[in-house]
């Protein structure tokens, strides 16, 4: 290998089959890199994106419509900047496509500059007339439906508390709010909402103005407007494409902009090139306070809906659930106009396509137990049930992780991964390991990932009738039994009353488990009164035949502080013994009170717990407890005693009359 030369001993790298002319040192064989400068290495590590707009066959048909990409993103950004005018400014905004630090970037590439146009623009800049005031003379950059991967940098870059965890997940803060605000959600009552929607006791929706709802949107837009830059997504709601509704969300934090992109459904290039108007726009200001002195705002915090100008405007909170569940409102006024019914429900099918929805408020187990690895995942929160069947209107999960264990939930584990946001978890400063058990930030700790990082996701997220309708409540009181079957009265009863002990949390200010009753298990979300969506369910049940349970994922053997919460690996088997069929044909008992239809035995379940009493050590405790629920169903009840529930007053009594008898 070493060879003598003027008596020195000279080492050869490369086994001294090459000769080196010259006596030029080389540091490496292979070819050098083909650019000049750093500058232009660097431009040479990025390809440009093909065109969102695949450009059809432009030379063979001369004259087809096809837009050139130019022109596209010239409407593109002509759209958004529409959205973020001004009602009351003539002028502006200005806006660029483009990421404001990565100016210039792509000159040493030689491509066309995707910033040729903006330099356009800022020419304008040398000439401003005396009138126009600062913010007339700014641009706002666009950042148009980023990846992950873009959303991610932007993220740890310019938000802090952004980090990537050891699994690849986004971890960040929601900031001050870490649970939604229902006293701060607010609608606009025009006329026509005025006589549609639900008001008063009960009611989610709190009225505003118009004038008080243009005020906060003005905020909005002003606010984001003096940032140097937006993100926008275009996305679309409804698996159902006859259904579907385009949403535009506008929003100042990478976080959101991720959020949305993993939550919506994801358009397609070719849907994203025919996009247009959207039928729904989000101003996201949730950085910026509303303000106090302006009519009704009672708080800093202030989420508004205009259904006549279908935009929601949200200020003072940066909790991106708002964003999901305002749309989640806007959904359940839209669909039942259609005669379509929405749900807040996670739903499966069977390999056979036998579908179950699943009922129930936050934390009652939806999302958890739709996540099946037996069965495939239509969707684990919002549904709609039309006259062809469910659809999902998501395009995502959004489990809840406290306490979240790989071998419990391995489905939802592993879509713990890139891409996935996880808000408010702590985890190892050094190793990014998360400590699910850790309730420093906030209990109501989530994860929101596309629906395809569960295995057996269905897409696309539509399915058959549902064969089984499962009423999921979470019962801190332990007197309700972990199943009972439920005739169709039951089962309106139980809809209507949507019953639970909330789970810590996910509504701003609840600290602990308390007996909670929100109709149609999504009171926050409706926006119609309750019976006209009972109605519905009740009808679509009857005429496809789809059985009605209840499930208990709440406390056994004393209430909350006494008993423990059913353990999920029984719960799964009631679950599948619903799925399977085997609980059809099981043998019931009527329980007292409630006059619940329960099985005796159950495959995989200790066969005491299935009635409650047998659990409860103190039995005076438990009958107590069980009148003391009872009397809250009833009380609760009273309001909606008035109502007719469909055009049939006989289900009405029926519905009345399944409810406890004591
Ligand atoms: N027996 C049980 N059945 C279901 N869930 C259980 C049970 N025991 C504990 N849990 C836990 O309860 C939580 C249920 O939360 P889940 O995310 O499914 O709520 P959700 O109904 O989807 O609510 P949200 O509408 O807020 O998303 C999970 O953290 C789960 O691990
Ligand atoms: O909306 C949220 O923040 C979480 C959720 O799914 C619910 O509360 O039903
Ligand atoms: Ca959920
Ligand atoms: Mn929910």
């Amino acid at each position: 290998m070493a060879s003598a030369q003027n008596g020195l001993t000279r080492i050869e790298t490369h086994g001294g089959k090459k000769k080196h002319e010259n006596g030029v040192c080389h540091d490496d064989s292979s070819a050098p890199v083909r650019a000049q400068t750093i500058d232009e290495l660097h431009s040479l590590q990025r390809k440009r994106s093909a065109p969102t707009t695949p450009i059809k066959d432009g030379a063979a048909s001369p004259f087809a419509a096809a837009l050139s990409e130019e022109e596209r993103q010239r409407q593109q950004l002509q759209s958004i900047s529409a959205s973020l005018a001004s009602l009351t400014r003539e002028t502006g905004p200005k806006v660029v496509r483009g990421d404001p630090a990565r100016k210039g970037e792509a000159a040493a590439k030689g491509a066309p500059s995707p910033h040729a146009q903006h330099h356009h623009h800022h020419h304008h800049l040398v000439t401003p007339t005396i009138s126009v005031s600062d913010s007339s003379l700014k641009f706002t950059h666009v950042l148009y439906n980023l990846s992950p991967a873009e959303l991610y940098e932007q993220a740890i870059k310019y938000e802090k508390g952004s980090f990537i965890t050891s699994s690849g997940a986004l971890a960040t803060l929601s900031g001050a709010k870490t649970g939604r605000s229902p006293r701060d959600k607010r609608v606009v009552k025009d006329e026509a909402a005025a006589q549609e929607l639900w008001w008063g006791k009960g009611s989610p929706n709190i009225e505003m103005d118009e004038h008080t709802f243009l005020t906060n949107r003005e905020r909005a837009v002003d606010y984001l407007n003096s940032l140097d830059k937006v993100f926008v997504n275009d996305q679309f709601l409804n698996w159902d494409t006859e259904n579907r509704i385009k949403v535009r969300i506008i929003s100042a934090r990478a976080y959101h902009s991720l959020f949305m992109h993993n939550m919506c459904i994801r358009p397609t290039e070719e849907e994203l090139e025919s996009f247009g108007t959207p039928d729904f726009t989000i101003y996201n200001a949730g950085q910026f306070p509303c303000n106090r002195y302006t009519h009704y705002m009672t708080s800093s915090t202030s989420v508004d809906i205009n259904l006549a100008r279908r935009e929601m405007v949200i200020l003072g909170t940066q909790y991106a659930g708002e964003m999901k569940k305002g749309l989640f409102g806007v959904m359940h006024y839209l669909m039942p106009r259609r005669g379509i019914l929405s749900l807040h429900s996670g739903c499966n099918m069977g390999k056979q396509g036998d579908v179950a929805l699943f009922f129930g408020l936050s934390g009652t187990g939806k999302t958890t137990l739709s996540t099946d690895h037996n069965r495939l995942l239509i969707g684990d929160d919002e549904h709609c049930w039309s006259d062809s069947g469910v659809s999902n209107i998501e395009g995502g999960c959004y489990a809840k992780c406290i306490d979240l264990s790989r071998e419990k939930e391995p489905d939802i584990w592993n879509a713990i991964k890139f891409g996935t946001v996880l808000e408010n978890v702590v985890f190892d400063e050094h190793t990014r390991e998360v400590d699910y058990t850790d309730k420093s930030v906030t209990e109501n700790t989530r994860a929101a990932y596309p629906i395809e990082y569960i295995p057996n996701a269905k897409i696309p997220c539509v399915g058959p009738h549902p064969t089984n309708v499962i009423l999921l409540a979470c019962d801190a009181f332990g007197v309700l039994p972990p199943v009972s079957k439920l005739n169709l009265a039951q089962t309106m009863y139980h809809f209507i009353s949507g019953y639970t002990a909330l789970v810590a949390g996910t509504e701003d200010g609840i600290k602990e488990p308390q007996a909670t009753f929100s109709a149609c298990f999504g009171a926050a979300f409706i926006m119609l009164h309750p019976t006209k969506y009972a109605a519905m369910l009740a009808e679509k049940m009857q005429k496809y035949g789809a059985t009605g349970w209840l499930v208990n994922t709440g406390w056994s053997g004393g209430r909350y502080g006494v008993g423990k919460r059913i353990k999920l690996p029984y719960t799964r088997k009631i679950i599948d013994a619903i799925h399977s069929g085997e609980l059809l044909t099981a043998n019931y008992k009527k329980t007292e009170v409630f006059g619940l239809e329960i099985p005796t035995e159950i495959d995989g379940v200790p066969s005491e717990i299935l009635d409650p009493i047998n659990t409860w050590t103190d039995k005076g405790a438990y009958k107590e407890t069980l009148l003391k629920l009872a009397g809250l169903f009833k009380k609760n009840f009273e309001v909606f005693a008035n109502y007719k529930i469909g055009g049939d007053g006989s289900l009405t009594e029926e519905i009345l009359a399944a409810g406890p008898n004591f």
